[in-house]
């Protein structure tokens, strides 16, 4: 039977998506579940790397019942995941000995500062894994485990352990637990990686006390690893079929942006925002607190991108609507934000979980500065959004300074590109175009690729890049003047927000 569709699986922070694609790049269907986020402590994040599988796969079985396709027609299967979230289980049982602990989990803040203080450590990490030491990056997340998860450090050394970012996971459990990989986009993301020399770093491993034994294989991110049972008629085996892409979701949102060529940039606006310029095949080290890690590897070479990480861009909107009430829909925050002409001199600073680039305070706390007499919920709602825009418009200075790039026009994608309102002050606070394309469902577009791809249903990169549409620009519509006073006052109110836990 004719091979028609690819489908994607996109492992996100706050929900499962499977979607189905054509050979244009067009959506045939998709279902979402959301999952539940554990906060067993202020500043923790965890996951149940159960409830993650569970729902991985019933929007799978429910996307191929859904569009009514048959298993025959799907070419391939590609896997995209929220990046640095860290699941470590017993091989020989399947079970996690722990929560996955969420690449926005503070809790090894503490362990982080520790390995500040090891001779030379800050600056080896910078320059072989391109990271800086924060929370943020799996590597103390599993240090953590296996420091407090009685019996682990054991097992650990005894090689009955596996540890993986969760596409390893859900590769894992697509194969029955016959396949233990990843892909370098997630690999760079671990502080275990040396990006470089593209192997698990035996210094990184001793610092940490990892065990190489724990860490999967690290293929390229578009080739076939194994393949995954679909299930059929009894009796009949089910249908297989090969999984042959995988990508961390912002590397996945560059390809699928097709960002090939160096200086070209996505921002990708979710739970967090995250910026990220192809910079080719030179590792391109930031003076500016961005991260250097792998854009993309294929064919036994890898690709580089700087990248700016925001912890906090869509979750400040559930934030507004889940613990404030202000909202009951994230949708709402267009409506509201244009009922006010500016947001009155008020400030959000939503460094919930600290703040990553270009600050990269794991002590940093959340804060609303600017308020008056006359300050509404409408300027609270539009405060939040705009936080969003100045946050990327942090990183944007810094990759300018960085890639000495001057980025006219910067391509977007995630759940809040929708929001019109901020997509144009997105843009009036850059001073830059903004360009929203047709789909903006690029991350799980851009695992489809890559698996695609790899069994021949794309031919190459230029095939894909031609399927890149636009949808609408936004133009810088404020004055000079105006925009570096607006953004002179984020500056000013994230001063206020820094270091606040330690004070
Ligand atoms: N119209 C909107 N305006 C602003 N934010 C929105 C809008 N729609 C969705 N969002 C935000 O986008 C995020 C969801 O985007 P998505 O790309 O699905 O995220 P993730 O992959 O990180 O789970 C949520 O944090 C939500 O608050
Ligand atoms: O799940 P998302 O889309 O918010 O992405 C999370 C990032 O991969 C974290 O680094």
């Amino acid at each position: 039977m004719e091979k028609k569709y690819v489908i994607a699986l996109d492992q996100g922070t706050t929900s499962s998506r499977a979607i189905v694609f054509n050979k244009d790049g067009r959506t045939i269907g998709m279902a979402q579940k959301e999952f539940t986020q554990i906060y067993p402590e202020a500043g923790w994040v965890e996951h149940d790397p159960f409830e993650i599988w569970s729902s991985q796969s019933s929007v799978l079985t429910e996307v191929i019942a859904k569009t009514g396709i048959k298993n025959e027609e799907i070419a391939a299967m590609g896997i995209t995941n929220q990046r640095e979230t860290t699941v470590v289980w017993d091989k020989n049982t399947g079970e996690p000995v722990y929560n996955a602990i969420v690449w926005q989990c503070r809790r090894t803040a503490e362990i982080c500062d520790e390995l500040k203080t090891r001779d030379g450590l800050e600056a080896y990490v910078k320059s072989n894994t391109g990271l800086v030491v924060d929370a943020y990056f799996s590597g103390t997340k599993i240090k953590w485990i296996l420091d407090n998860v009685p019996g682990a450090r054991e097992k650990a050394d005894n090689g009955d352990l596996l540890f993986g970012t969760v596409d390893t996971w859900i590769i894992w459990k697509l194969t029955n637990g016959r396949v233990h990989v990843t892909d370098p986009t997630n690999a760079s993301r671990t502080m275990l990686y040396n990006i470089k020399e593209l192997k698990w770093d035996e210094r990184m491993m001793e610092e940490l006390g990892v065990p190489a034994s724990m860490l999967p294989e690290v293929k390229n991110s578009s080739e076939v690893y194994g393949e995954a049972n679909l299930g059929g008629v009894a009796g009949s085996g089910g249908y297989r079929i090969p999984i042959s892409g995988i990508a961390g979701d912002q590397q996945a949102a560059l390809f699928g942006q097709a960002c090939f060529a160096p200086g070209e940039a996505k921002n990708t606006y979710g739970t967090g925002c995250f910026l990220l310029m192809n910079t080719g095949e030179k590792a391109v080290e930031s003076k500016n607190g961005l991260l250097t890690t792998i854009a993309i590897g294929m064919n036994g070479k890898v690709e580089y991108a700087l990248e700016g990480s925001v912890f906090v861009g869509g979750a400040s909107i559930q934030w507004l609507r889940d613990e404030l009430k202000l909202i009951n829909d994230a949708a709402d925050t267009e409506y509201f934000a244009n009922k006010v002409e500016d947001s009155n001199g008020v400030y959000v600073v939503p460094a919930f979980v600290g703040l990553g680039s270009p600050y990269w305070d794991m002590y940093a706390r959340g804060t609303i500065v600017g308020l008056t007499r006359g300050a509404n919920r409408n300027h609270i709602i539009r405060a939040t959004l705009e936080s969003i825009a100045y946050q990327s418009r942090d990183l944007l200075d810094a990759m300018k300074d960085d890639s000495g790039i001057e980025l006219n026009a910067l391509r977007v994608d995630g759940g809040a590109v929708k929001n019109n309102f901020l997509m144009q002050f997105q843009s009036d606070i850059l001073g830059a175009d903004v360009l929203r394309p047709e789909i903006t469902e690029t991350t799980a577009l851009g695992a489809a690729y890559l698996a695609g791809l790899a069994v021949g249903f794309w031919k190459d990169k230029s095939e894909i890049a031609e399927s890149w549409k636009i949808n609408r620009k936004f133009n810088p519509a404020i004055e000079e003047d105006h925009k570096e006073k607006l953004y002179g006052g984020w500056r000013k109110a994230v001063e206020r927000s820094l270091k606040w836990e330690t004070e």
